[in-house]
């Protein structure tokens, strides 16, 4: 069928009218992130990278592409480019001054319009410096002699393709001068056959191309007709050389830049075996250069072992300790020594951070032999952490988004802060939140927030769905209950928190309260985590009365990686062989849940307690450890509660709740 010409017209102009604003939309959000960059370059404390940040943008452009029809896995491609060219726009603003910048001069294999020469003129492109001269050399060993003479400021050569693997002859120039990788860049290689003017795909009989371009589109080649494949040292060089020879039999294999800047045909594209070709290429200086703590980092090492058992897997046990995850691992043959080996490997992270540094310090004394190569801004992210990280958090071999390393504490900008309506929690406030168990009725829940209002509460908490042990015992007036909370809420000016069992409920109550919360027994629960990873609305977290810290932090990153960054920890006492209380207030861990991620921790006295007496010095105790808040349970007439009633704290109380806080909290300087 042919397609009718005006409606082909009309719609390609709608498309090109799309494009130019695609075109002007991106310009307009690369300005915002160049904005964004200047604010980081003065919070000197902000990195580039903000893995929380990213994933709600991700889950925002998710949800709207679901929305309009179109695919998660294109718009995840799609976004992975952006935000990997919002970080790296950001580099030379937050890295250095210009006034930083000078002039350099940088070598790659090859002449102008290889797939060396593009990549080092886009890497160069995100560098502080005032320009660069780019100069061409045969051979990777000229480049590495002219950076060794001085001649050059950097080296910029290949160390692996997507399809090709290693090449060799440079890992063994690094090895064999000492030289030090300062940054990198992947290149997606995008291979043409290009002619002379004129010249006929079926006229072609001889393809020339660096080897390595021969190899990436071997089956094209195949399905050529008898074709002779002719090494060349260079793909542009190919390119140049059909200028000479004059002779449209011969075509050559190289990107499209280099055929168009000499005035060849494209005969045809895209003709790499796998759709994704894509070359590593390593900037190389004769000086280390630590790249700026801000910029997430890849450490490159080569070592040398023992020939003994298990001795590799010691060496790799040592970064495997130290969290380091490791993004490539090589060996190569020592010459010298036959059936002995190199081995190459390279880790996320960068030498100078503290926990690295120690996991180094031991490889080296594992290893017979260990050189860093160099740390530098890790932009083969095959994996974003914000984009793919999902699946590895249910078995984390890397330190999860919502957690840092317990050790040394956690470089991350600040805390995260939580808006509960008005309220914030985290970040040096402290906020109470009071309330009954259940509401009961109207009388009872207004009674009861102003009682708690009057102790210095600032957010209410009431169940409306109570998950009970006996299913005898009152289950919550649900829906009613909600609405009652809501209603007590406005009229004592606090906003709301209730507890949701299932997913089923959550349209039902989410639109009425200002926080939802996720009880211990439910903390397990990841389809409910995974719903309230979609909302728009702060989750208060219960730790499971049997959940180590990792296994809270995880249920935490169910709802993190839906894209829902407020999540409010709280610790509400564990199982331990103790009867004498209902439960063992874990406070050890506020300051390990502190050390361990950004997100305000709060504690649950009355359910650890069990009993009213023990839940106010379990309170002050909590505030005393760091705790960004409380949120305890109170009654108006605790004698007649419905649930609960043993650990009700009563007006008095509260007032003593709030006397006792007031001289911890001023003491620690903090606002309550
Ligand atoms: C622009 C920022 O920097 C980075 C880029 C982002 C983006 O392009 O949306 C988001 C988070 C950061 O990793 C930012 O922090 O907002």
């Amino acid at each position: 069928m042919h397609p009718n010409p005006d409606t082909l017209g009309a719609a390609r102009t709608l498309i090109d009218e799309t494009d130019r604003e695609i075109i002007r939309l991106l310009a307009r959000r690369f300005d915002a992130v160049r904005s964004v960059a200047q604010a980081k370059a003065t919070d000197g404390d902000r990195p580039i990278l903000d893995n929380d940040r990213e994933r709600g943008v991700l889950a925002a452009w998710l949800r709207d592409a679901e929305a309009l029809g179109l695919s998660a896995p294109f718009t995840r491609r799609v976004l992975k480019e952006i935000l990997s060219h919002s970080r790296r726009l950001q580099e030379p603003l937050v890295e250095g001054s210009p006034a930083s910048a000078r002039r350099i001069t940088v070598g790659y294999q090859g002449v102008p319009g290889s797939h060396s020469s593009l990549a080092a003129a886009h890497l160069l492109a995100t560098r502080s410096v005032r320009g660069a001269d780019l100069r061409g050399y045969a051979l990777f060993q000229d480049v590495v002699e002219a950076l060794q003479a001085g001649t050059l400021d950097y080296a910029f050569l290949p160390i692996e393709n997507s399809i090709g693997g290693a090449i060799a002859d440079v890992n063994r120039l690094l090895i064999d001068n000492t030289l030090h990788i300062v940054d990198e860049e992947v290149w997606e290689v995008d291979q043409v056959l290009a002619g002379l003017p004129g010249a006929a795909l079926d006229q072609v009989r001889t393809v020339r191309s660096h080897p390595a371009a021969l190899v990436q589109c071997e089956g094209y080649l195949r399905g050529l007709e008898e074709v002779v494949r002719q090494p060349w040292f260079d793909t542009a060089g190919a390119a140049e050389s059909l200028l000479e020879d004059r002779d449209p039999a011969i075509a050559a294999i190289c990107s499209e830049e280099a055929a168009r800047a000499r005035g060849l045909d494209v005969l045809a594209t895209g003709i790499a075996d796998q759709e994704r070709n894509e070359t590593r290429f390593l900037l190389i200086a004769r000086e280390p250069e630590g790249p700026d703590p801000r910029v997430p980092a890849k450490t490159s090492l080569v070592f040398r072992l023992n020939h003994h058992e298990g001795t590799l897997a010691r060496a790799l046990g040592i970064l495997s300790a130290a969290g380091a995850n490791l993004t490539r691992i090589e060996s190569r043959p020592l010459p010298a020594t036959p059936w002995e080996y190199l081995f190459f490997v390279d880790v996320e992270g960068n030498q100078a951070s503290p926990h690295l540094a120690r996991a180094l310090k031991e490889l080296r004394s594992a290893c017979n032999h260990l050189r860093v190569l160099g740390s530098y801004p890790h932009r083969a992210r095959g994996a974003e952490p914000a984009m793919e990280q999902v699946p590895a958090v249910l078995e984390p071999p890397a330190p999860l988004s919502c957690a840092v390393e317990p050790e040394p504490a956690p470089p991350r900008p600040g805390r995260v802060r939580v808006n509960v309506g008005p309220i914030q929690v985290g970040e040096g406030a402290f906020v109470l939140m009071a309330g009954p168990c259940a509401v009961e009725s109207r009388d009872q829940i207004l009674e009861g927030a102003r009682m708690v209002r009057a102790a210095g509460a600032a957010i209410l908490r009431g169940g409306a769905f109570k998950p009970r042990t006996s299913p005898y015992a009152f289950q919550g007036l649900g829906l009613e209950g909600v609405a009652l909370l809501k209603e007590a809420g406005r009229e004592t000016g606090m906003p709301t928190v209730t507890e949701i069992l299932t997913q089923e409920d959550i349209p039902d109550v989410a639109p009425h309260v200002d926080m939802l919360q996720v009880g211990a027994r439910n903390m397990h629960n990841f389809a409910l985590l995974k719903e309230l990873g979609r909302l728009d609305k702060p989750i208060l977290l219960k730790r499971g009365m049997s959940a180590t810290l990792k296994e809270f932090l995880l249920a935490a990153e169910y709802i993190l990686a839906g894209g829902n960054q407020r999540v409010i920890l709280c610790e509400r006492g564990i199982r331990t062989f103790e009867t004498a209380t209902r439960a063992t207030l874990d406070l050890s861990a506020v300051p390990v849940l502190k050390r361990m991620t950004h997100l305000p921790v709060i504690v649950d006295p009355s359910h650890a307690a069990g009993e009213r007496e023990l839940v106010v010095p379990l309170a002050l105790a909590a505030a005393a450890a760091g705790a960004d808040g409380l949120i305890v349970e109170a009654h108006p007439w605790p004698e007649t509660a419905l649930c609960d009633k043993a650990q009700a704290l009563t007006r008095e109380d509260m007032a003593a709740l709030a006397a006792g806080l007031r001289p911890i909290l001023a003491s620690q300087g903090r606002a309550w």
